[in-house]
């Protein structure tokens, strides 16, 4: 470690975490991007992206406001392609299957690749309805099986002892961060390979923040996980690497360890020690 990171970046004690030593060389990936760029009519939002993201590993995406982060987690399952005006060029292949060739089934892709946003948005159906809607759509009828699956993701989302008893309410009348692990819940329900989370606790109180947190590690055996968050604290206990991205360009992706305590580009260190944001 240099004396300049030593001072300015974070220490790990600062992080609440151990070292993990987990380096990218090492991990299998899922999702592979090679130079992307996508424009919104005449603004070029991602400006040439290039990255592995590592499989059934937790990755953050951090960097200041419109730097690009939504733009690229959304590209992950093509919710761009509902932006009038929007053009990419590059490749994203998960598991090795280019997401946007031809013929790609974009409904298939989406159950594959489920995604989470800021607000919770569960649908005005009971708990249950909600948890199994996904299955519904695949025409799953098998009263059992569906049991079986509600009763898994709300296990899964940390939700089953708080619903157990109430499961045919409304979800509407469950808090904020309860609603949020419902949705997680009813993403996780049609069993995705990847989990992509948008800011999953900004609207949340601090305690509930607490337990989303503590929900994505739980749940990070099973998924590869994408997560955009602006708290950088939060990048630093949940993810296992962490992309920064500025004005459009990722400028740094490593494990997480290694960018909050050694980063090796003066801008990340500047923006994860508060210079600028
Ligand atoms: N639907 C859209 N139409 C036009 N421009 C857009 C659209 N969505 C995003 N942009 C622009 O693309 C750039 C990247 O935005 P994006 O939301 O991906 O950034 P971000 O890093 O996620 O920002 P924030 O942290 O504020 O959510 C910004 O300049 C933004 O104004």
């Amino acid at each position: 470690m240099t004396s300049t990171t030593a001072t300015h970046a974070m220490k790990f004690s600062a992080l609440g975490r151990t070292a993990q030593h987990l380096s990218l060389a090492d991990e299998t990936p899922c999702i592979e991007v090679k130079d992307m760029h996508l424009y919104y009519g005449a603004t070029e939002a991602l400006k040439g992206i290039s990255m592995q993201i590592p499989k059934k590993r937790i990755t953050a995406f951090i960097g200041p406001s419109g730097c690009g982060k939504s733009t690229l987690l959304r590209s992950f399952n093509r919710m761009n392609d509902l932006v009038d005006g929007v053009r990419i060029e590059g490749d994203v292949t998960i598991d090795g299957h280019d997401i946007y060739a031809k013929g790609v089934d974009v409904a298939d892709l989406r159950r594959r690749v489920g995604m989470v946003f800021q607000k919770p948005n569960p649908f005005p159906k009971s708990i249950y309805e909600n948890v199994a809607y996904g299955l519904r759509v695949q025409g799953i009828k098998n009263k059992r099986l569906l049991d079986e699956t509600v009763e898994w993701a709300l296990q899964s989302a940390a939700l089953w002892d708080e619903t157990k008893d109430r499961l045919h309410e409304s979800a509407l009348g469950m808090s904020g961060g309860q609603q949020q692990r419902l949705v997680i819940a009813r993403t996780i329900a049609v069993k995705p390979e990847v989990l992509l989370l948008d800011e999953p606790a900004s609207a949340l109180d601090p305690i509930s923040t607490l337990k989303i947190e503590e929900l994505i590690n739980d749940l990070k055996d099973r998924f590869t996980i994408v997560i955009v968050t602006h708290n950088m604290q939060q990048a630093a206990r949940v993810s296992d690497y962490t992309a920064f991205m500025y004005l459009g360009k990722l400028l740094e992706f490593d494990s997480t360890d290694k960018l909050f305590t050694n980063p090796a580009n003066k801008q990340t260190e500047d923006y994860i020690t508060g210079r600028y944001g």
